[in-house]
């Protein structure tokens, strides 16, 4: 009998599938309420209320899987659970209608100022002039974020009459032209949009992303929405630019700290919010419930999940055989998509030599994963791969090859975007593990995996040093380096890797210094 924890409100509607099985034991409570239960739970279904921590998991000694009913995954330690070799899963699309609803919802409510007016009704006023709101129609729309629900904000504000301008280092340019939105860079959008909507993950790269410094180049009169994850826009900076009048009005649907009790955003006038409402229709909440109830039932009977984010979907003995490929290209994928932060529009794979044994389309898979891992909220797997990049417009190509260049296995990958094209080949040496070997037409050697940093930078005396010197400067140590040219006073490059990531700070100064062509900070997670 498989006990699961359903820790939040999840609609019961949704998990007949569980509860019909007789191999289940359902136990509807929080963990607090179950923490005499907790070594016996084998699976726990959560929203965003309940935070799984590394803690949380060690106090379940049984757990097999931890399933999501929403999309955003930051209130789960997904490291820590794929250290336990536990599956973590979420329902990727269940909610995606209802939060562009909500999000349009407020924004409509924003702009006619619709909270106010019904408490000023409430208290027997009849102020008319005092809401006089602002059409959509004809107003800029800028939408940071062009994923699911990003793309569905936009159909309807095109409905809306409203012009569309979106951000999202991702994005094609044959999508954004498919779409019928205008593309731009981040810092161009804030200065032409009436209107601004966050809808990305939350993740170190846009926790603060809308802050105060970006937000002054705004229109003086610009409104902002999140119904994203609280962090995107900074909750400071939004407060002090109301309150001085740069900003008209907010409409929020998530914050930082969850529930914001006393929260100083709560006290504005101009500010409407809900309580992390996004999601929260009969609709959603049944889709995401059954999705995660048949994964964890699907999984639990020993079949493959269609939205793990964090283990693959095969059988173990082929999955041992083929793990060491698996990891060392997905490792490749993210490579690639942290050294060409563009619209990727095709990318190519050469197999040679031994992975030529294996069915090389989970190679492939696996390197989708990695290369949307810092891209995406939504998991990319061996079931959703191809589904999710022919969504996102990226055309993939399989080619197998006899040359190995002296290894026993060698994957090159090509990848082609709006503006340049980059490849890297690796292989896969028994007791040396996963190796890079080429990049961007460099002969090289490194080890996939940690903080690493990837500069370009033409061949001339002291270049190295003046990079060393910064790094030292600033307490960096240089835990590997590895240089390479293709001829003297030519291209070169240098690979180095370190205990920590480095800061924006050090990664901005390296990137001032003469003769460096280009510079990328790449975070590889381990295996
Ligand atoms: N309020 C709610 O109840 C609610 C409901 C569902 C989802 N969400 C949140 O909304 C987010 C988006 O959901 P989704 O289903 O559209 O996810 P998604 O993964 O489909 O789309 C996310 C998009 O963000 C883009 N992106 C990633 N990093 C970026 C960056 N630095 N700058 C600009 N764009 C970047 C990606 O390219 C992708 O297109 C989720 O991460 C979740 O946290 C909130
Ligand atoms: O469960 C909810 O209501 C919120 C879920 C939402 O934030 C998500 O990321 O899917």
């Amino acid at each position: 009998m498989y006990q699961i924890l359903v820790a939040d409100a999840i609609k019961p509607e949704g998990l007949g599938p569980l509860l019909e099985s007789p191999k289940v034991h359902l136990i509807e409570k929080t963990v607090v309420e179950a923490k005499h239960q907790l070594h016996e739970i084998d699976a726990i279904l959560v929203r965003s209320a309940t935070t799984v921590t590394e803690e949380l998991i060690s106090s379940m000694p049984n757990l097999k899987i931890i399933a999501r009913a929403g999309v955003g995954i930051d209130n789960i330690d997904v490291p820590a659970a794929t250290k336990r070799g536990i599956v973590v899963v979420n329902a990727p699309d269940g909610n995606t209608i209802s939060t562009a609803e909500h999000t349009f919802a407020m924004m409509a409510a924003l702009m006619r100022h619709i909270p106010q007016a019904r408490a000023s009704l409430k208290n027997g006023e009849w102020k008319r002039s005092s809401f006089i709101g602002t059409e959509l129609y004809g107003k800029n729309l800028g939408i940071v974020g062009m994923g699911r629900i990003g793309s569905e904000i936009a159909k309807r504000a095109k409905v809306f009459g409203m012009d569309v301008l979106v951000y999202d280092p991702f994005l094609t340019s044959d999508r954004a032209k498919k779409m019928g939105v205008t593309s731009l860079e981040l810092a161009k959008l804030l200065t032409l949009a009436d209107i601004i909507t966050v809808h990305t993950p939350l993740t170190p790269e846009t926790r603060n992303l809308i802050n105060k410094k970006n937000l002054l180049t705004c229109k003086k009169g610009v409104y902002l929405l999140n119904c994203a994850r609280g962090g995107i826009i900074n909750e400071e900076d939004l407060y002090e630019l109301i309150i001085k009048g740069h900003i008209a009005g907010a409409a929020i649907d998530v914050f930082a700290e969850e529930p914001p009790l006393g929260h100083q955003l709560l006290e504005l006038d101009s500010v409407i919010a809900t309580p992390h409402l996004g999601a929260s229709t009969k609709e959603a909440q049944l889709n995401v419930a059954t999705q995660v109830a048949q994964e964890v039932l699907s999984f639990l009977n020993g079949n493959p999940v269609t939205s793990s984010i964090n283990l693959p979907a095969i059988s173990k003995e082929v999955f041992a055989k083929v793990q060491p490929f698996y990891e060392l290209i997905k490792q490749m994928g993210s490579i690639v998509s942290q050294s060409m932060p563009e619209g990727i529009h095709e990318i190519t794979v050469n197999y040679a030599g031994e992975v030529l044994d294996f069915d090389t389309s989970i190679l492939t898979k696996s390197l989708l994963s990695g290369f949307f891992k810092s891209r995406l909220d939504v998991p990319v797997n061996e079931v959703n791969a191809f589904l999710i990049a022919k969504e996102r417009g990226l055309t993939i190509g399989e080619k197998t090859s006899h040359d190995t260049f002296g290894y026993s296995n060698f994957i090159t990958v090509t990848a082609k975007g709006d503006n340049r094209q980059l490849g890297i080949s690796g292989t896969y040496v028994d007791h040396y593990g996963s190796r890079i070997v080429r990049l961007n037409d460099f002969t090289i050697d490194f080890h996939p995996e940690g903080n690493l940093l990837y500069v370009q930078h033409m061949d001339r005396p002291g270049v190295i040093g003046r990079v060393g010197k910064i790094l030292g400067d600033h307490g960096e140590n240089i835990a590997t380096m590895q240089v390479g040219r293709k001829q003297a006073g030519g291209e070169a490059i240098m690979l180095l890797s370190f205990d920590n990531p480095l800061s924006d700070d050090i990664l901005r100064k390296l990137k001032q210094l003469d003769d460096i062509t280009f510079l990328y900070r790449i975070t590889l997670h381990g295996s």
